[in-house]
């Protein structure tokens, strides 16, 4: 029995193999003989390399051209018409459900993981108020807030000569601390310990390096959600990240569903509100509401602590871009102790330079984002592929394209102060493009604003740097846990600005 069964197995294999290498649609398109035949090419360098398919792909590219078979059945590109055809081609193309129901699994019935454009266009219809530029200018001061606390940290606990700060998690301590105090009027306080040692911001990170885990074998998520919860964890202690996570929105939300009218006592709207009280609409479930919760979490904390923690290096490590940020502050805010707004900040050339350029090197969602072409889609980059096809193309080869942004990898504010721009802003998507563009867009461009502009007003940040500091944020360095993870960091010391 074992030997028929096994040799069926072999014989199913070696008809599959066959079938992909010389009579699949995609059979044409150049690309490793592993990656036609196996997703455990992805799998190898997702998990046994560990975040390493994005810098694999870079070197593909190199050696097969701008369009490379990456899997059996996935095309990803590197073209800048590609790009925009795959991402702003609509409904025509969806999310590609073998990707997002795996890396999402644990957040299914959330936005970010439907891929049925009308189930998504709704759920991101509930939330949208809330993140409206509109909205964003009526609460910018629970931003403002949290960074005045994280000053305060840094004013107390770290003044002293032989002090630094390790900058990811205070950021990420700041992130997190804005994007629940936004999302939900309730925050975990993680700036009140000085050390921004709070386990969420662990949770966050250790819960993005499960993706690839979940993405190749989704059954995990399940054994996790409904096994013994202590069995479970002592099994697969990688998980205890978003075990922690999950729990502590949980309580918040049950008892918000105990006591609804705590909602209309918060200090201000939150995305509970706007999830519960749909107009004409089915209310999300309990599971859905902790499903966003843990996406608004994850993904308003990681990204524009992301781009913070590499645009605050570059202003450090080249003194050229530390001084114009500063003496355009200067000028536009001379009582720095009076806030100045998202609006004025939005004004100031330099600083809006500075933050275009950090978000164009530090590519926060950096994996290719796939998506299936359907019936009726267009041609793609110029080609015509059949329906079924995944097609895909990270949004770091637009942002380190040499023809659009010469000399990528160096970061470099005055290439969008010198003269025209239209191009470059065409082939900028740090946010993806189409109807399933960052919701939190306009709330991760007020939080960069208000960030570095009352650092680099406020704070005389100088890196601290020893055998164990970053030199650069380069390719070396960079992990794909979908989200961008750097392998070394940096630490700065704090000091005030003269006046
Ligand atoms: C610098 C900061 C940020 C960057 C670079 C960024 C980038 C992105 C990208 C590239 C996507 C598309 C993902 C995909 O198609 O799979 C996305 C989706 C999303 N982002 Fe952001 N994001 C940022 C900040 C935020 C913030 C502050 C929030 C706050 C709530 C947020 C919430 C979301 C949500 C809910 C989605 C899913 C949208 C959908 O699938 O329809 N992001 N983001």
């Amino acid at each position: 029995m074992y030997l028929l069964l096994t040799s069926l197995a072999l014989s199913y294999a070696v008809v599959l193999a066959f079938y992909r290498l010389f009579f699949h649609p995609l059979r044409k398109y150049p690309g490793p003989i592993l990656a036609a035949l196996t997703e455990g090419y992805e799998l190898y360098y997702n998990i046994i390399v560990g975040g390493g398919l994005v810098n694999e792909i870079e070197k593909l590219h190199k050696i097969y051209g701008p369009v490379v078979r990456v899997g059996p059945n996935t095309l990803h590109f590197n073209y800048p018409q590609a790009y925009h055809d795959i991402y702003t081609y609509g409904t025509t193309l969806v999310k590609d459900p073998g990707f997002y129901h795996g890396t999402a699994a644990h957040v299914r019935q959330s936005a970010f993981a439907f891929c049925d454009p009308q189930h998504a266009k709704i759920r991101r219809g509930l939330m949208s108020p809330l993140f409206s530029r509109r909205a964003v200018l009526e609460l910018e001061y629970t931003i403002q807030q949290k960074i005045d606390k994280l000053l305060a940290v840094f004013w107390e606990h770290y003044n002293s000569p032989n002090s630094s700060v390790e900058m990811s998690s205070a950021y990420r301590s700041l992130t997190t601390d804005i994007i629940t105090s936004y999302c939900f009027a309730e925050c975990p306080n993680t700036l009140d310990l000085p050390d921004f040692s709070h386990p969420i911001i662990q949770y966050v990170e250790e819960t993005f390096q499960d993706y690839w885990l979940q993405r190749h074998f989704p059954i995990l998520t399940s054994i996790i959600n409904n096994g013994p919860q202590k069995i479970v964890l002592w099994l697969l202690p990688k998980f205890k990240g978003y075990a922690g996570l999950k729990s502590g929105l949980e309580r918040q939300i049950d008892k918000i569903l105990d006591n609804p009218d705590i909602l209309s006592s918060a200090e201000h709207e939150t995305v509970y509100r706007h999830l519960l009280e749909p107009k004409g609409q089915e209310r999300p479930s309990r599971t859905a509401l902790l499903h966003e919760a843990i996406v608004f979490t994850a993904a308003g904390s990681d990204t524009v602590g992301n781009a913070s923690y590499v645009g605050t290096f570059y202003a450090l490590k080249y003194d050229s871009i530390r001084r114009m940020l500063s003496e355009e502050l200067s000028k536009a805010w001379p009582e720095k102790d009076t806030p100045l707004s998202y609006a004025a900040l939005e004004k100031l050339p330099y600083l809006t330079a500075f933050i275009k350029e950090t978000l164009r090197f530090s590519v926060g969602v950096i994996h290719p984002l796939p998506r299936i072409v359907g019936p009726t889609t267009p041609e793609i980059g110029g080609l015509k592929l059949p329906a079924g096809t995944i097609v895909e193309m990270s949004a770091l080869f637009m942002h380190m394209n040499p023809d659009v942004f010469p000399d990528p990898y160096t970061f470099n504010p005055d290439r969008w102060l010198a003269g025209e721009t239209n191009e470059m802003m065409h082939d900028f998507v740090p946010f993806s493009k189409g109807s399933r563009i960052c919701v939190g867009l306009n709330l991760a461009w007020s939080e960069l604003y208000l960030i570095f502009g009352n650092l680099f007003r406020k704070v005389d940040l100088k890196l601290a740097t020893d055998d164990d500091t970053i030199d650069d944020f380069s390719p070396e360095q960079r992990m794909d846990y979908f989200v961008v993870q750097w392998r070394k960091g940096y630490r700065v010391s704090v000091g005030k600005t003269p006046v």
